[in-house]
């Protein structure tokens, strides 16, 4: 038996950046927090400690402030492009920079006042390999609500099984959805606000027998309105509204009082794809 290093990477995580850009009295801002992976070449360091290949972790995270100042933030999208591509051709060892953004909106409330906004972060995640390209957008903590519209009834019964079928509940879910661009060139801005829309009208418009029914609604409609899109993954999760019970104070409870779950809650995951697209890189799946 042989004992050998398997798959290896190694960066910067959590990299907190904020640029002001200045218009006169007018700024505009972007808050990214920005993650840097680099493998290749990498070897030597993990079996006999020499570093002449490893590219400092410090210095990563350097090369983000110093390429915010020089070339703007931009689009999360654009930002990870232009990190990954430099440390890739800057790095002869480097075989392939994944650089993950997440990018939190600021509203503005005055030429130079903001307010931070809760409702949702966007993110981006760029592979670059000496070959390759994979652009990868997605949002996080999006959460939505319909209060009816929503079934769920016919399942499985088994001896454990207590579940009331309904034919009327609240469907909740904080959704946290990837999805793959089939270019490395878009309007990204445009693009993210195209499929956050498309998400938003899946979950609202589809009358829903389950939330994975709603999953494949969702992820359907981005793909149908958004060209650019390769395939969507989705992670839902069930946030359970149960019926309070107000028979004990002789109340009756047409779905209106609910008790907000907050765990165990179901997690309904899943991809939906064009069928003609090109295999992903493996950034996709981590
Ligand atoms: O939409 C749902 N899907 C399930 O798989 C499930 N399981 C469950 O207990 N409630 C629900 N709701």
């Amino acid at each position: 038996m042989s004992i050998v290093l398997g798959e290896n990477r190694y960066g910067k995580a959590e990299t907190r950046l904020v640029r002001v850009s200045r218009d006169g009295d007018t700024h505009s801002l972007i808050d990214f927090t920005v993650g840097v992976a680099l493998s290749g070449d990498l070897a030597a360091t993990h079996l006999t400690g020499d570093n002449a290949g490893v590219l400092p972790t410090d210095t990563m995270k350097n090369t983000v402030y110093a390429f915010a100042k020089e070339h703007g933030a931009g689009e999360p999208e654009e930002f990870a492009l232009l990190l990954a591509r430099h440390f890739v051709t800057s790095q002869p060892q480097v075989r392939a920079a994944r650089v993950s953004v997440e990018s939190f909106g600021w509203e503005r409330l005055g030429p130079h006042s903001f307010q931070r906004r809760g409702d949702h972060t966007r993110t981006a995640v760029v592979t670059v390999t000496v070959e390759q390209t994979e652009v990868i957008s997605g949002v996080t903590g999006l959460t939505l609500l319909n209060s009816t519209a929503s079934e769920f009834h016919g399942f499985v019964r088994d001896k454990y099984t207590t579940l009331p079928e309904t034919t009327d509940r609240i469907l909740a879910t904080a959704v946290d959805a990837r999805w793959r661009h089939l270019t490395d060139d878009a309007d990204w801005a445009k693009s993210f606000e195209g499929a956050l829309d498309a998400l938003i009208k899946g979950f609202v418009n589809t009358y829903s027998h389950s939330l994975q029914q709603t999953l494949f609604s969702m992820g359907s409609h981005v793909l149908r309105t958004r060209d650019e899109i390769a395939e969507i993954r989705l992670v839902l999760p069930n946030k359970h509204h149960y019926l309070a019970d107000l028979s004990p104070f002789d109340l009756t409870n047409d779905n209106e009082v609910f008790i907000a779950g907050d765990r165990p809650y179901g997690l309904i995951e899943g991809t939906v794809t064009r069928d003609d697209v090109p295999e992903a890189l493996t950034a996709w799946y981590q």
